[in-house]
């Protein structure tokens, strides 16, 4: 069991309509008692006024992504200004999605993640292997070349900054990796944030994992000392999203 507050995050990705997003949160409301754990749900970006005229105080706001300046000419983009103009204290970047489905690099990511911070958001930066890079036994080079990529966007920021290890291969496909292998890779990230940052910032930063989690595996992977709690997406759309951010009850 981890010794930091528990966090848990729902990824919503591009689904939900005003009236899906109200009965969700509907059933957050009954669910998520109190703050024993910190509850964050990422919307998709036309919902967030709406999501956030309606959440509880106990469950925090999150944009999806936002560009890597304040403002400009750049169709379709929202910036960290807007997201925090709004209401919402949180952003999602770097998710593998961003990076894969449409081609963000490490450095588009780390340009985001410190614009997002030096604007006073805070950030759910996500890494991960792809399974041909696991397969290779790249996992590790992998994950620590893109955290390294964002040690100087980050700098003195890793308060307002959670790391969300996301293996592409879990994500979406029901293959979740197992508490050990989850485990494995938090304890590599806690090690470079002892030897690249410092001990009290390994020892105090959420380390969430993502990628298949549902209400049944959940209890399993909180138990293990590295896992802080997790981003989920598909699971985060139903009501067993409630027994995910009270599993390491
Ligand atoms: O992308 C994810 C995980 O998605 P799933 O839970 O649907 O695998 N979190 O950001």
């Amino acid at each position: 069991m981890s010794p930091r507050k528990f966090f848990v995050g729902g990824n919503w990705k591009m689904n939900g309509s005003k009236k899906e997003i109200e009965a969700l949160v509907d059933t957050l409301k009954k669910g998520v008692q109190g703050d024993a754990v910190e509850v964050v749900v990422g919307c998709p970006a036309i919902y967030l006024q709406h999501t956030a005229s309606i959440l509880p105080s106990n469950i925090a706001l999150s944009a999806q992504n936002c560009y890597k300046v304040s403002k400009g000419a750049f169709t379709g983009e929202i910036s960290p200004a807007m997201i925090k103009d709004i209401g919402a204290p949180w952003v999602i970047l770097g998710h593998s999605e961003r990076r894969n489905v449409f081609g963000e690099s490490d450095q588009l990511t780390a340009d985001k993640v410190g614009h997002a911070l030096s604007e006073g958001l805070k950030v759910i930066a996500c890494i991960g292997e792809k399974l041909e890079e696991r397969e290779a036994g790249k996992t590790e080079q992998v994950v620590l070349s893109q955290i390294s990529a964002l040690k100087p966007a980050i700098g003195q920021n890793w308060d307002k900054t959670v790391i969300a290890y996301e293996p592409v291969w879990a994500i979406g496909t029901g293959k979740t990796a197992s508490p050990e292998q989850a485990q494995e890779v938090h304890a590599i990230i806690r090690d470079w944030l002892k030897n690249e940052i410092s001990s009290a910032v390994s020892e105090s930063t959420r380390i969430i994992y993502g990628g298949s989690v549902t209400g049944a595996n959940a209890k399993d992977l909180a138990k293990k000392p590295d896992i802080d709690g997790f981003l989920v997406g598909g699971a985060s759309l139903k009501p067993e999203f409630v027994d995910i951010c009270n599993s390491n009850a």
